[in-house]
């Protein structure tokens, strides 16, 4: 169909379109013809003809109730029969592939005229490439499968497989020879945790928490003990499907009656007589991606402790979603594995050591979701700018109270203490192997953790306070805000609750006081 042709309108031309039967307004420099749409809008009649509004500019009035992005929904913006002589239309929302320009809305790195010692050329080139994917593909999918609840697009996964993004995830790596990353910017021996940090960080942007679990949270923790400590025989049967996007992973750690007490773990494997397989019984809770995964990185009780097995879907797993805060696209779990038998080649490092297999996964995973954390908050910083500058009460900016302004104070300290702190962590692990990680970065990234999850419930409730019923109403210009409040606890849980790790850093310190030490 060919695009309608809009017409140029002066102001007093418009202003003759201002009753019910013929109304027309202007919404920045473009002119809308809302006679019919009018009987529909949401908000209602009576605010459209009201008579600062009907044959008015109500660009103003529209932004203090509206996200921009409605005007961008295929069925309003053919409202749109024309344009205001001599004036541009200058308003936007997230340009695809584009650096905000909102003041603290990207990171100190990305900030044109600001310097970091952290990041290279080919990290910004990195990030430009990465944020462009996100945008064009993982965006729309994450806000459509956010919606409907279902997991994300298998589309979408076999289109970061062509990057090699699945991989990535994982950081550094043997896992990543050979492969062609992101296009070819980044060569595989050259990948550091800043290229992980950045893929972690702008997934992230797509503020659908559920989501973002769902688009392999499960492999980025359960994946890596099989790369760790798995046969070369059981890798190469499945890593290389898991990587393609093509078969899915998570980690079957947490149990109804164990969370953080990991030894309290009650799924048992026995060997079979035959001394050829594992017959495992247990059941397993909240394992993200659980619903949809191929393969199961579980912890189970033997007779000579703890010990970590890789299940294969099949006779006797079950699993079944679990309804948690966030949406269904996270494929939160309950298992059950019922004479389940699995060869004894899946064990994953010693019969008996799989503590050391689930601890030395924790840092990375905890460092992964502190990434994650500190760009959520920042999103919200965004939000609470934008809406503080564009929505007026008592006939002003709500950034003219200085109490709104406190809370964007708060938010924006928090956020930079947060950041700043993660790339000192992550420099950290760049320069270390990962058994000096395991030595030394258990107690910082609890620490860090723990800290970041804290402001970042703080950073919720203050955005909520500053958004008002806006902040807890799940669509309109509020909804990131009333999303992020309502999921920000898992941050604070997942991977080690704050209280926990906070007491794991400090018993890391004491652990390492010299034994002469004194005042
Ligand atoms: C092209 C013009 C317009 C379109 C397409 C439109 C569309 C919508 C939509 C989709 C909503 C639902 C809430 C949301 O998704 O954000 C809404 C709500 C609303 N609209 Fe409009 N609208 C238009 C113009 C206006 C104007 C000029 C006013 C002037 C007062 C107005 C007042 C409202 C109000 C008061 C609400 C309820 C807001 C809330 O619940 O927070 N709309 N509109």
């Amino acid at each position: 169909m060919a695009a309608k042709e809009l017409k140029e309108f002066s102001l007093e031309e418009v202003a003759q379109h201002n009753k019910p039967g013929d109304l027309w307004v202007v919404i920045d420099g473009k002119v809308y013809d809302l006679t019919r749409f009018k009987d529909l809008h949401p908000g209602g009649i009576s605010v459209l003809i009201d008579e600062e509004v009907a044959g008015k500019d109500a660009t103003d009035t529209f932004y203090g109730l509206h996200r921009h992005e409605v005007l961008e929904r295929p069925q309003y913006k053919r409202l749109q029969v024309g344009t205001i002589k001599g004036q541009k239309s200058v308003m936007f929302d997230r340009k695809p592939g584009e650096l905000s320009q909102v003041p603290y809305a990207e990171p100190t790195w990305l900030s044109p005229g600001y310097h970091s010692p952290y990041y290279s050329d080919n990290h910004r080139q990195f990030q430009k490439a990465v944020r462009r994917f996100i945008d064009e593909v993982v965006y729309p999918d994450a806000q459509a499968r956010e919606e409907d609840g279902k997991r994300p697009s298998q589309v979408v996964f076999d289109k970061m497989a062509e990057m090699n993004l699945h991989a990535m995830r994982l950081g550094p790596g043997k896992h990543l020879k050979g492969r062609v990353l992101m296009g070819g910017i980044v060569k595989p021996e050259e990948v550091d945790y800043f290229h992980e940090l950045i893929i972690t960080q702008e997934l992230v942007r797509c503020g659908a928490r559920g989501y973002g679990d769902g688009m392999l949270g499960g492999e980025v923790i359960g994946l890596p003990p099989v790369l760790n400590f798995g046969s070369p025989e059981l890798q190469a049967r499945i890593v290389p499907d898991i990587l393609a996007g093509k078969k899915f992973i998570c980690l079957a750690i947490s149990e109804a009656a164990a969370g953080s007490d990991v030894m309290g773990l009650q799924t048992t494997a026995v060997l079979s007589e035959d001394g050829k397989e594992w017959i495992i019984n247990g059941t397993k809770k909240w394992i993200t991606n659980g619903t949809f995964a191929d393969y199961f990185t579980v912890g189970c009780r033997t007779d000579d402790g703890l010990t970590a097995i890789l299940v294969e879907r099949g006779p006797g797993v079950e699993t079944r979603q679990i309804k948690t805060s966030y949406s269904a696209a996270a494929g939160t779990a309950y298992i059950t594995f019922d004479n389940v038998r699995v060869p004894v080649g899946n064990t994953l490092g010693e019969v008996g050591g799989g503590i050391f297999v689930i601890l030395s996964n924790f840092n990375h995973e905890r460092w992964v979701m502190c990434c994650s954390s500190a760009r959520a908050q920042r999103s919200l910083i965004e939000e609470c700018l934008k809406w503080a500058a564009q929505r007026k009460a008592f006939g002003k900016p709500l950034t003219s109270q200085p109490v709104i302004r406190a809370k964007i104070a708060g938010m924006i300290e928090r956020t930079e203490s947060v950041q700043s702190w993660l790339e000192n962590v992550t420099y950290q692990m760049k320069h270390m192997s990962y058994k000096q990680q395991s030595q030394k970065l258990a107690g910082p990234i609890a620490f860090l953790k723990s800290y970041s999850t804290r402001c970042a419930q703080d950073t919720a409730r203050d955005a909520v306070q500053i958004f008002g019923g806006r902040g807890v109403t799940k669509t309109g210009m509020g909804k990131f805000v009333e999303h992020y409040y309502r999921t920000v606890t898992f941050d604070s849980l997942l991977g080690g609750a704050e209280d926990v790790l906070a007491d794991l850093g400090v018993r890391q310190a004491i652990r390492a006081m010299p034994k002469n030490a004194r005042l």
